[in-house]
């Protein structure tokens, strides 16, 4: 039997600002220990989530739960958050304000103190304690954002772009400190758009598209249902393809090799056909799944149509 898993769970979020539907029936959940990669396009809904998750945003329907609770007051002060217009008292010095925001969250003063040490040493502005806010560097001042939705040792991580505007050495510490939050045990949500880098880092990945969730699962699992498409390397295309009226040409021929695509509505067998039209038509050297980026995989299913530009057109 499976282990029971504390999950922070998004259902049925709707959200409307004036006319703009931001959510429409936003559903997904991230369970503890795990990191999720939250992608979409510019607008699509993400911070509006994340907003809501945390509290400073209302849904207008739908329910955020914590280990089947409601996230009420106490489970906010649990959550690590690093909103997307990021939210340091610009004038404040980085070491006081860290402390400050980790008192505000009911740590006692030595505590605070230690913790404000330990992320700013963690994160590499450890000599910035003394300086405003305002005089680091932006990449500087989102690691003290970072350290500042740390320092009161959350439960849950929910960090609204946290990479953006960050050097390769301040990626490769944030990804570190975000493993080592999951590993112990921490949900750690984060929006990105760059898909290498959730690729790489997420457990599991949620593709939002126009408020709602259009693809949600491990980068395997993601990668492993979205377009069918096979290399073949075997006897010319124009010899075989034309069998299989459900397949088409998707790249073109490198080195004797193509790349072929089922098309919409093909059957689950297409590729059986494939390889048997192909061996008719000579001696087949490769025939292999072609698995889609995840920035592939994004561009599909983020450029395919909504279902109210489909009823538009009708
Ligand atoms: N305070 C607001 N007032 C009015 N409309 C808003 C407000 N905040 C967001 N919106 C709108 O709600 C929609 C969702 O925005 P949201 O910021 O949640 O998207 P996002 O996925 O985080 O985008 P991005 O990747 O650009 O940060 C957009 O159409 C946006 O213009």
């Amino acid at each position: 039997m499976d282990r029971w898993v504390a999950t922070l769970a998004f259902d049925a979020l709707t959200k409307a600002y004036g006319d703009v539907q931001a959510l429409r029936g936003m559903t997904f959940d991230v369970r503890a220990g795990e990191i999720f990669g939250f992608v979409g396009s510019n607008g699509a809904g993400k911070s509006t989530t994340m907003r809501i998750a945390v509290g400073v945003l209302a849904a207008d329907s739908g329910t955020v739960t914590w280990d089947g609770r409601p996230v009420d007051h106490a489970v906010r002060r649990r959550i690590g958050y690093m909103p997307e217009e990021r939210g340091l008292y610009p004038r404040m010095k980085v070491g006081e304000q860290l402390v400050y925001l980790a008192r505000l969250h009911g740590l006692d003063p030595a505590a605070a103190r230690a913790s404000m040490e330990h992320w700013t040493e963690v994160l590499g502005v450890a000599g910035r304690r003394d300086d405003e806010v305002l005089k680091l560097s932006l990449g500087n001042q989102q690691r003290v954002q970072l350290a500042a939705a740390l320092v009161h040792h959350p439960e849950i991580l929910v960090l609204d772009e946290p990479f953006s505007g960050l050097d390769p050495v301040a990626v490769d510490v944030m990804s570190t400190v975000l493993r080592e939050q999951a590993a112990g045990g921490v949900p750690v949500i984060f929006s990105s758009h760059q898909l290498e880098l959730v690729e790489r880092l997420s457990d599991r990945v949620g593709i939002v598209r126009a408020g709602s969730m259009v693809a949600v699962g491990g980068i395997d699992e993601l990668r492993s249902t979205g377009d069918r498409r096979w290399v073949v390397d075997g006897p010319p295309a124009a010899d075989w393809l034309p069998a299989v009226p459900t397949a088409r040409l998707s790249d073109g021929v490198d080195a004797g090799r193509v790349v072929v695509e089922a098309v919409t509505g093909a059957p689950a067998d297409v590729d059986q056909q494939l390889l048997r039209a192909a061996l008719a038509a000579g001696p087949v050297r490769e025939f292999a799944v072609v698995r889609p980026t995840l920035t592939e995989l994004y561009r599909h299913v983020v450029t395919a149509e909504t279902p109210e530009q489909a009823g538009a057109r009708a």
